[in-house]
Parts: structure tokens; sequence; C-alpha cells
């Protein structure tokens, strides 16, 4: 298996509390990404003390209180399943403070995590805030959530989106890179990709490679695999019949969204 793709690990860490990933520095030597799913039974709490990392809670699906400090945010969430295609609510917590979450329902969430030193507000993310947007045209059709996107100043580093492929689509494509900490050209960029897929037995194809090949990996991505992009161009091609989706978390020593399009492939980009 490549050592970009991540399986669920579903380890209990707590009563009713199950980390279904953990990624982080040590394993994948990402500088500047972070990423977990915890599952939560309805009832049960998870916390977290937030040393030298900034961290975007997103609430994937279910109901979930977010307290931090003198603030609780209550019965946040929007879904029930990701396919539902609506966006959902987040909560971005600084760096070195301390956060709690309950479900109130049975509840699943992600934590987007980057270093930070700046201290900044704690946020809530509310979903009517998000901005949809829908890219692409013929089979590169897919639509976003930007939930933090590099134009909204909550975080230092990170960003966050997630993106819906429909079947036989492709998206983060034409394939394209921001591993080059070289502005106002391209900026540098690690990412991680979250998949799920509906139907949950589908699958999606992602490659990730860069122009010299030194990196050159197709993987088959199943429903809640983590996909680890330390660099390179990296597109997802989704097999007719199924919906992918997945959540991004990017970041880099720039708070900058500038990537280049794999030049020989541009062309899809400027068909009529
Ligand atoms: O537009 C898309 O297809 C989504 C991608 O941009 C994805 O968020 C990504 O690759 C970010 O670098």
């Amino acid at each position: 298996m490549s050592h970009l793709l991540r399986k669920p690990q579903h380890v209990m860490k707590s009563e009713g509390v199950t980390i279904v990933h953990d990624i982080t520095g040590e394993q994948t030597n990402l500088e500047y990404v972070g990423f977990k799913v915890v599952d939560l039974e309805r009832g049960s709490f998870y916390g977290e003390q937030l040393n030298g990392l900034e961290c975007c809670i997103v609430a994937l699906t279910g109901k979930v209180n977010i307290q931090e400090g003198e603030e609780t945010f209550e019965n946040l969430g929007t879904r029930e399943s990701v396919f539902e295609q609506k966006p959902t609510d987040s909560v971005y917590v600084s760096n070195n403070r301390n956060f709690n979450v309950k479900a109130v329902t049975d509840a699943h969430i992600a934590l987007c995590y980057s270093p930070s030193e700046e201290q900044l507000p704690t946020k809530l993310i509310k979903a009517d805030s998000v901005g949809v947007e829908h890219r692409g045209k013929y089979n590169n059709k897919r639509k976003v959530h930007n939930i933090l996107p590099d134009d909204d100043p909550t975080a230092n580093s990170l960003l966050v989106v997630e993106v819906y492929t429909e079947s036989g689509n492709w998206s983060s494509y034409p394939p394209h890179k921001h591993d080059q900490d070289h502005l106002p050209e391209e900026s540098f960029l690690e990412e991680t990709y979250y998949h799920e897929m509906d139907p949950q037995q589908g699958f999606v194809f992602q490659r990730v490679y860069t122009d010299d090949r030194s990196l050159d990996e197709t993987m088959t991505a199943e429903n809640g695999d983590v996909v680890i992009v330390p660099k390179g161009y990296h597109p997802v091609g989704v097999p007719d019949g199924y919906t992918s989706y997945y959540l991004n978390v990017m970041a880099g020593p720039v708070r900058k969204w500038k990537f280049n399009n794999d030049k020989d492939h541009e062309w899809i980009v400027n068909r009529d």
C-alpha cells in the first residue's frame, strides 16, 4: 500500500470516543498539516489542549456542542450524511487553547491542525456563512464548500474546503500543484484528503505525482481513507455510479492558495 494512503484505524480512546484517523507529522513528515477524524457516541466528550497548533473543528455529521474558554457553541452540525451536500458548522480554535466537544447525537468530527504562534479569536463558522462554489465543465464539474478560504482571515495557516464530485467526473483537475514557496507564482501548501463515497462501497482513484516523476503514485481511495499530498499534482477521478466527497486541509509557510496546473493538461481548462 502506498505510504501516502491511510486506512481508518478505529482506536477507542474512551467511552463512546473512537479515533478514526490521527495523522501527525511523526508518521507523515508533513510539517504544516495535521488531521484527525473522531467518532462520538451521543453523550460522549472529547477534549484537547492545543499546544502550538491551531485547529478547525468541522462537524462532519451529527450534532455537537463545542466549548472553548467562556464560550459554548451549541447544536452545531447540519447533516446526518455528508452527502446531503449542504454546508455544515465548524469552529476555529487558536493555538495553546483547550476545547471540549460534547456529542448531542452520534457525531463524526474532523479536526484540522496547523502549527501557529499568533493567538487569534475563537470563531464559529456557521454553515450559512460557508461559500458554495461550482467549478468546471463537461466531466470536470465539482462543488466546493469554502470553510476556511485564503481570503478569510480567521486562521493563521489553515485552509479547509469540502469538495463533491459527481459520478464520472474529475476534480482537483486538471492536475495542479502548490509545492513551491515562490509567491506570487506559486505557494507551498501541504494537503490531506479525507475521502467518503456514496454509496459507501465506492472508490476513487487519486494520483500524486511531480514533474520529474520522482514521486508518482496512483492510489485507490475507499470510504474513510486519507490521502496525504506532501507535494506534487493530485487529481481525483470518480467512477461511474458513485459520488465522491472529500475534505481538504492545506497549510504552509504563507496562507495563500496559489497553484499551477500541469502544463500538459492545462488545455482542459481552456476548452469552450
Ligand atoms: O477545485 C477542485 O477540484 C478542488 C481542489 O482545488 C482541491 O481543493 C485542491 O486540490 C486544493 O489544492
